[in-house]
C-alpha cells in the first residue's frame, strides 16, 4: 500500500455510519459506508506522512486551501459528517511550538489581532450584517435575518447589564461598535469601547459621528492590559468575542483589569467561544486564522472568578446560535466571490470558506461553544429578584 494513503485509509476505517467516496489522485476509490454518497473528497496529490503525523487538520486544510484536496457536495455537510470522528483527529502540539507557544508581549498580540481584523474594514462590509457585528448572533426566529438576529444578540446583552439611563459602560473588544451604539441611543450611556484593530477605530469613529453620539460615545485604540493603570471606572463592562485573544496565561491578567475598572456592585457580561475542556485549540486555524487565539473552557473561567469577588447571575450558551451565524456568514462570503477574488485571490477564498464551514461544523458537533456569563463584582442586591429582566427585549 502507498505510505501516504495507509494513514488516511487508517483514519476513514473509523468512520461508522456516514456515506462518502474518497478518491485518491490515481483514480482509487474507497468508499466509505454504503452508496449513494452523500459527498465526495477527492485527494488529488499524497499528503506526506509528516504532515499528517503533525497534524491531521493542519494537513487536511492546507490540502483543501492549496487546492490539492476537493470536497464535491455540501462543504459544511461534509465537515459536519466527518467531526463525529473528531476524536480520532490527532495533532502533535510539541512539534508545533511556533503556533502553541503563548506570547506575553503585547505587541505581538497586537500584530496577531491586526492580522485578523485590518483585512480591511470593505472586506467584512461583504458578508457581516449591516452592525457589523463580528460575534454570535441570537435568533429569536427561524426566520429572523443575520441583522435581526444581531440586533436580538445586543439588546439581549444590554438587557442582561440591567443597563440604567446614563451610566457608564466599557466594551473591551467593540470592534465596529455597535452594541455601544444602541446602548447610547437606547438608555443614554457614556461608553468607551478599545479595540486592537486600526480598521475597527476608524470605523467605529466614523459612524460615531455620523449617529451624532460624540456626546455619548468613544473609541479607543487600546489593549486591555493598559486598563489596569488607567483611571477609568464604570457602572458595567461587556466583552463581546474577546476573550478568545487572552490567552491561558492572562485570564487573572484580564479579570483583574476588570476588577480595576469596575464599580463595586457593578454587572459584567463575557460572551465568548468556550470548549468542554481545556485544549491548545486547532493547528490550522491558528496558522491561518486567528494566530495566538486559544479557546477558554467555561469552567476555567468560571473557577477564577471567586478570586475577585465575582458572583455569578447568570449562564448561557448560544452555541446552537453560533452555527447559524457561521452559515449565514458563509452564504453572504459566496455571494461576494467576485469581489473578494479581487481582493484577495483564489487560496484567501478557500481558507475563508474553510475557515467558515468548519467553524460552524464545530459549534454544531459541540467541539465549541459559546457562553454568556453574567457576574456582579461583589454581591449586588439591587437587581430585579427573578431572571425575567433578562428577557425585556
Ligand atoms: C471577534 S471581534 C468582536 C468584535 C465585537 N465585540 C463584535 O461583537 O462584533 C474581537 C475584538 O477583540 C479585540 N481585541 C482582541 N485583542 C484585544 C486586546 N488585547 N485588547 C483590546 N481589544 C482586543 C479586536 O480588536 C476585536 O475588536
Amino acid at each position: 500500500m502507498n505510505m501516504q494513503k495507509a494513514p488516511i485509509k487508517e483514519l476513514i476505517s473509523n468512520f461508522k455510519g456516514i456515506n462518502f467516496t474518497l478518491q485518491f489522485g490515481d483514480g482509487e476509490c474507497v468508499q466509505v459506508g454504503n452508496t449513494p454518497s452523500d459527498f465526495k473528497v477527492i485527494l488529488k496529490e499524497p499528503i506526506h506522512t509528516l504532515d499528517f503525523i503533525l497534524s491531521y487538520t493542519l494537513a487536511f486544510g492546507e490540502a483543501y486551501m492549496n487546492g490539492n484536496l476537493e470536497i464535491e457536495g455540501n462543504l459544511y455537510e461534509a465537515l459536519d459528517a466527518i467531526l463525529k470522528f473528531k476524536n480520532h483527529f490527532h495533532t502533535h502540539f510539541h512539534l508545533l511550538p511556533e503556533l502553541f507557544h503563548t506570547s506575553t508581549s503585547a505587541s505581538h498580540q497586537k500584530k496577531q489581532v491586526s492580522s485578523h481584523y485590518d483585512l480591511g474594514n470593505d472586506f467584512y462590509k461583504l458578508w457581516l450584517d449591516e452592525t457589523m457585528s463580528y460575534s454570535c448572533a441570537y435568533f429569536k426566529s427561524s426566520l429572523d435575518t443575520l441583522y435581526e438576529a444581531q440586533m436580538n444578540k445586543i439588546h439581549h446583552i444590554l438587557s442582561k447589564l440591567n443597563l440604567q439611563k446614563g451610566q457608564s459602560l466599557l466594551d473591551i473588544g467593540c470592534g465596529w461598535g455597535h452594541l455601544l451604539i444602541e446602548a447610547a441611543k437606547l438608555y443614554k450611556v457614556h461608553g468607551v469601547g478599545i479595540t486592537l484593530s486600526q480598521e475597527q477605530y476608524d470605523g467605529f469613529n466614523a459612524r460615531i459621528q455620523a449617529e451624532n453620539l460624540q456626546d455619548y460615545l468613544e473609541v479607543k485604540l487600546m489593549d486591555y492590559r493598559e486598563l489596569a493603570n488607567s483611571d477609568l471606572c464604570f457602572d458595567r463592562i461587556v466583552s463581546v468575542g474577546m476573550l478568545e485573544h487572552v490567552g491561558r496565561n492572562h485570564y487573572k491578567l484580564f479579570l483583574s483589569c476588570i476588577d480595576h475598572v469596575l464599580k463595586d456592585g457593578g454587572l459584567v457580561l463575557l460572551h465568548y467561544i468556550s470548549s468542554q475542556i481545556e485544549s491548545p485549540g486547532d493547528a490550522w486555524i491558528k496558522k491561518y486564522i486567528f494566530p495566538g487565539g486559544v479557546i477558554p473552557s467555561l469552567r476555567e473561567i468560571v473557577s477564577l472568578l471567586p478570586n475577585y469577588h465575582d458572583y455569578i447571575i447568570d449562564i448561557e450558551s448560544l452555541r446552537r446560535h453560533y452555527t447559524q451565524t457561521l452559515l449565514m456568514w458563509a452564504d453572504n462570503f459566496e455571494n461576494a466571490l467576485p469581489q473578494v477574488h479581487k481582493m484577495f485571490g483564489e487560496k484567501f477564498i478557500r481558507m475563508w470558506r474553510m475557515y467558515l464551514a468548519s467553524c460552524a461544523a464545530c459549534f454544531n458537533n459541540g467541539v465549541v461553544d459559546l457562553h454568556q456569563i453574567l457576574f456582579t463584582k461583589g454581591v449586588n442586591n439591587e437587581l430585579p429578584m427573578t431572571r425575567d429582566y433578562l428577557y425585556t427585549k
